[in-house]
């Protein structure tokens, strides 16, 4: 790819316009994504954070569910956070009656982990190669296991809980790096869709 990745924020619901800034920090385009027609239009996603549940219920009002599946099951370079972190998990644990999500990573993830919205807090940690982030976690889930194809590229100090993983062309961050003013997770993903 030469020209600037065109990166698509899922704006149902959640911080869009904190991902929109960031892809663009990171050297790429961003658009928002309401429509399937703008679903094909991007090369790559980013699923905001927010509520998963409402998420998940504003894609199925919109039909977005399915279309969405079926992008990432065919290899759409994706990024969650936090809520968006659900939506890739292939199980969840703490979720409402009938939840659903995505999938596309084999994981498992549970909802609102580090407690409740009173609970949430910021902490340096290791991400990826790219040295240590500021990450901000609100009412944030993590990661409880893992299968044998996700890396893990960020852990929670103290506990080491899994904040942070890659599965192919699909990452996932329980915090929210887009509230920092520091692209280098939004880099790190800018990186992947080029790969792909
Ligand atoms: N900041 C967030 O995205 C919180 C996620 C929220 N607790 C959920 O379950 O969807």
């Amino acid at each position: 790819m030469t020209t600037a990745p065109l990166i698509g924020v899922l704006a149902l619901q959640g911080d869009v316009r904190e991902h929109a800034r960031a892809i663009e920090a990171a050297g790429a385009r961003a658009m928002a994504v309401r429509r399937r027609s703008e679903l094909d239009a991007v090369d790559a996603l980013v699923l905001p954070g927010g509520e998963s549940t409402t998420m998940w219920k504003l894609a199925t009002a919109f039909d977005l569910l399915e279309p969405l599946r079926l992008r990432i099951k065919d290899g759409l370079p994706t990024y969650g956070s936090c809520a968006g972190m659900i939506m890739l998990a292939d199980r969840i644990e703490g979720g409402v009656d009938g939840q659903e999500t995505l999938g596309g990573i084999d994981m498992v993830v549970r909802r609102n982990a580090f407690g409740r919205q009173v609970d949430s807090f910021e902490a340096d940690l290791d991400f990826a190669a790219k040295g240590r982030v500021r990450a901000v976690f609100i009412r944030a889930p993590w990661v409880e296991s893992i299968g044998p194809d996700v890396e893990v590229l960020g852990r929670a100090e103290p506990g080491g809980r899994i904040v942070a993983v890659r599965q192919g062309p699909l990452l996932a961050t329980s915090f929210h790096p887009e509230l920092t003013g520091d692209a280098r997770v939004h880099s790190y993903f800018v990186e992947m869709v080029r790969e792909f």
